[in-house]
């Protein structure tokens, strides 16, 4: 099929890319290189340096391309830059897909794999978390992505055939096993980067955001999955999407993690013991995510393979300490 990827350049889109090539579909990639990368897209993949806001170039590039199917993973995604910048945020993610669904509708490109989150349910009332819990955000990244869902709903009732999934991941980690592309942000946030570029020597110590949340060790609990799983749900969502769908499925492991549990983690699997400073509570963080992925392998067969976060670290690891400078020093 031909594929339009958005948000191509960046870290998660980038792995889809990679699969998609490597299933014998043909990729476009749309990014604004806001956040990403030209050299994490292969020199012979188009790349359309477009923004999502821009209709008219979007619906040039899908008419050209003869575009079949959309995986939307353009975005800003920093739940902590959402809480200070949040209109940036509505207008990046909310407005963006907006502009893209127009787009899509004018191309007649009526099939989207998009990209939403477990930011969109808030603080959960239970945990493990199933997809019909209600949707309560409690910082403007979660609310920019739970727009979107809404209006995906309703443009799908409006449009004969219109297909989309809405796949709510939970925290995405590691990085491609071949040790060909990886996670380069400006600034980087991320918990996992930001512990292996503490014990690179790149960042002198990290901090935990609060030890008074109320579990078990007093940090934050998420869920884990490692990119290339995650991506291989999406190519098994977009197999399986016909006319008429409209799926939400939570992509997580179902196993939840503390910050601290990270931390040990971190430090066994680079032997580096690097320094670790106690601060304060991040504002927009809830205490614990995560999820109950049942659904997906009830309906789609699908489950994630890599389920120890060992694992995943390691291969973030052999990622960062090949590129200590990320993609510019390849
Ligand atoms: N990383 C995670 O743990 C996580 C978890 C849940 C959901 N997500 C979602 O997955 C998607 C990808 O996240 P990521 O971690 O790869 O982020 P990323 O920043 O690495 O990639 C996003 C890409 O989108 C591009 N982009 C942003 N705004 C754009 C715009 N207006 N027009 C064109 N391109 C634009 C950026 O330049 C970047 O290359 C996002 O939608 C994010 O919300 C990520
Ligand atoms: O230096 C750091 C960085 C993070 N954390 C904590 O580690 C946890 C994970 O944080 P982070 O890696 O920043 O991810 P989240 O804030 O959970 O957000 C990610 O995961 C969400 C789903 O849970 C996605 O929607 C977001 O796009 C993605 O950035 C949180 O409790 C943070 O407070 C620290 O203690 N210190």
């Amino acid at each position: 099929m031909n594929v339009l990827v958005t948000g191509g350049a960046g870290y998660i889109g980038s792995h889809a890319v990679k699969r998609l090539r490597e299933d014998g579909h043909t990729v476009v990639v749309l990014d604004n290189l806001y956040r990403g990368h030209r050299a994490a897209v292969p020199d012979d993949v188009h790349l359309a340096e477009i923004d999502l806001r821009d209709t008219d170039a979007i619906e040039r590039l899908l008419r050209e391309h003869r575009v079949e199917v959309v995986m939307n993973f353009a975005a800003l995604a920093y739940v902590g830059e959402s809480v200070t910048q949040p209109l940036d945020y509505y207008e990046n993610n909310t407005a963006g897909v907006l502009s893209l669904l127009q787009a899509m509708k004018r191309a007649g490109v009526k099939r989207i794999v998009h990209s939403s989150t477990c930011a969109t349910y808030g603080e959960p009332e239970t945990v493990p978390m199933t997809e019909d819990l209600p949707q309560s955000p409690i910082n403007p990244y979660g609310w920019s992505k739970l727009f979107v869902e809404r209006m995906l709903i309703d443009f799908a009732h409006t449009t004969e055939d219109f297909a989309f999934a809405a796949l709510r991941y939970f925290n995405v980690a590691g990085s491609a096993r071949d040790g060909s592309i990886g996670e380069d942000h400006e600034p980087e946030t991320h918990l996992i980067p930001v512990m292996l570029l503490t014990a690179l020597g790149q960042r002198e110590k990290m901090t935990i955001f609060g030890t008074d949340y109320p579990t078990p060790d007093g940090t934050c609990i998420r869920d884990y999955i490692h990119v290339e799983d995650l991506i291989d749900a999406h190519v098994t969502v977009m197999n399986a999407l016909q006319p008429g769908d409209g799926r939400f499925y939570n992509l997580g492991i179902g196993n939840g993690l503390s910050v601290k549990q990270l931390i040990d983690a971190a430090k066994a699997v680079t032997g580096v013991d690097f320094k670790v400073e106690i601060g304060p509570r991040r504002e927009g963080d809830p205490p614990m995510l995560y999820a109950d992925p049942s659904k997906i392998e009830r309906e789609l067969g699908w489950k994630a393979k890599i389920t120890d976060v060992n694992e995943m670290i390691a291969s973030a690891w052999t990622w960062f300490k090949d590129h200590p400078d990320g993609y510019n020093d390849v």
